[in-house]
């Protein structure tokens, strides 16, 4: 199969959030998160590999800017999306930090039917976290999210459709596009 190129993927996409648009979300997000952690404890704050990279490193410094401190460890779990069955989530990397009485921070591009994050959360909760929140750029907008996961804290919210762009990939291209963008017509 040929995979279509970011240029043609462009050419039938639209702009839904600029660069600057993002990053004030992810400074409102700040202020949030950073009041939600007002006892002085550091959180484990795990970046979920690869499309939370961005937004995990700028969120990481408007933390820190209002004066967060960050324990860092990452995870890379993705999804087979129909290959197989179950949740399809396949772990790559597991984070090697103990878990056991912390409080952690997940930080992801998108929330989108779920499936990853609720593994992810239940896996930490299983290593001993006495607290997971989770923290997302985009949430999109469907029905269609499983039961037993949220986003505590989201940055904008998407269409119902297929979005690339600021970590998320149109096949693993264009993830570093500081904008987000739609296929189609949303
Ligand atoms: O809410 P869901 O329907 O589970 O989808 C969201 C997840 O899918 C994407 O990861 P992907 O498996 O594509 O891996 P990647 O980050 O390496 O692209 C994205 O980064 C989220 O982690
Ligand atoms: O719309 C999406 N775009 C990129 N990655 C994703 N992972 C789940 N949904 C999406």
């Amino acid at each position: 199969m040929t995979v279509p190129t970011l240029a043609e993927a462009l050419a039938s996409a639209h702009r839904l959030f600029d660069r600057a648009a993002l990053e004030a979300a992810i400074v409102r997000m700040a202020g949030e998160i950073r009041a939600a952690y007002a006892d002085g404890e550091v959180p484990l704050y795990l970046t979920v590999m690869n499309g939370g990279l961005p937004f995990a490193a700028q969120l990481a410094f408007a933390l820190g800017e209002r004066g967060l401190d960050l324990e860092f460890d990452y995870l890379h779990a993705t999804r087979y999306r129909g290959q197989t069955s179950g949740s399809g989530l396949a772990w790559l990397h597991r984070p090697a930090t103990p878990m056991q009485g912390r409080k952690v921070l997940l930080a992801d591009d998108i929330l989108d039917e779920g499936h990853t994050l609720l593994a992810v959360k239940q896996w930490c909760e299983d290593q001993g976290a006495v607290e997971v929140r989770v923290a997302v750029l985009a949430e999109k907008m469907h029905d269609r999210c499983v039961e037993g996961i949220a986003a505590d804290h989201v940055g904008v919210r998407v269409p119902d459709a297929y979005v690339f762009g600021y970590g998320m990939d149109f096949h693993e291209q264009g993830r570093n596009l500081p904008a987000i963008y739609a296929l189609g017509d949303h």
